[in-house]
């Protein structure tokens, strides 16, 4: 498995992203120029209808730009195949959602083991312990063996970043990964992956809690499409 870090872990250039509507032509993404370094806590934050999810769809290759090219990690993932993009997908990004999307019929320790099984990224037999490991280091080892609907809501993301780090991604996206949680749990959460960046990866984290800025070492607002305000920019 590649796992070499490059400076930049993404470089968007010149992007735009356009839907055909019924009423014409709609730009989501008006020629964005974005560079995260590896290894750090990013916010993405801005209105309902800005963008957000749009620019984290182009990241994780869910979506093709329009317009401009996508580098993650130094791999163009605008001109890969949609196989593999999804084997690429499932080694180099760690998704996070805002309702965990654990399944229900399956233990925790199954929920984390999946991504594993999906790639096939590690043997068999070592599954099991990686995946308790990635349960210890989110601090919910003990809820291992019980099924999602008999943990409390952090426990329950925590469980789902488990799950996100299984496959040893370098790189971890959330979509509002706290909206369904009290403040004292969203802070641990976000504590949580202040330590994942600390460790090296690259963790970008769309919220509306402005109260958590604290948290990240760059935001990138994003109103209409456009950048107005980050550090992490550069033409
Ligand atoms: N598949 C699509 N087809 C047409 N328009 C779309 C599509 N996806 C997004 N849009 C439009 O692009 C704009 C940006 O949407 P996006 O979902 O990125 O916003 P957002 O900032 O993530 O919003 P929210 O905070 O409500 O999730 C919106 O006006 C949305 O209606």
């Amino acid at each position: 498995m590649n796992k070499v870090q490059h400076k930049n872990a993404i470089e968007l250039t010149s992007v735009t992203k356009s839907f055909t509507l019924a009423s014409g032509s709609f730009q989501a993404l008006k020629n964005v120029t974005l560079r995260i370094p590896a290894g750090q806590l990013v916010a993405v934050t801005g209105k309902s209808g800005s963008g957000k999810s749009t620019l984290l769809n182009l990241i994780t290759g869910i979506d093709k730009p329009s317009e401009g090219s996508v580098s993650v990690n130094g791999v163009h993932i605008d001109k890969l195949s949609e196989s593999a993009l999804a084997s690429w997908r499932g080694r180099t990004i760690g998704v996070v959602f805002q309702f965990f999307q654990l399944l229900p019929t399956l233990t925790i320790l199954e929920n984390v083991m999946l991504p594993m099984d999906f790639c096939d990224s590690y043997p068999k037999k070592d599954r099991k312990v990686r995946a308790l490991q990635q349960l210890d280091r989110v601090g919910i080892l003990d809820q291992a063996d019980k099924f999602p609907s008999a943990l409390s809501g952090g426990q329950q993301q925590r469980a789902a970043i488990a799950r996100a780090l299984a496959n040893d991604p370098p790189i971890v996206v959330a979509d509002e990964p706290t909206g369904n949680l009290d403040s004292q749990t969203a802070s641990s959460i976000f504590l949580l992956f202040a330590s994942l960046a600390h460790a090296g990866k690259t963790v970008i984290v769309v919220t509306h809690e402005k109260e958590f800025s604290a948290f990240f070492e760059n935001t990138i607002a994003i109103s209409d499409g456009v950048i107005t305000n980050t550090s992490t920019v550069s033409a």
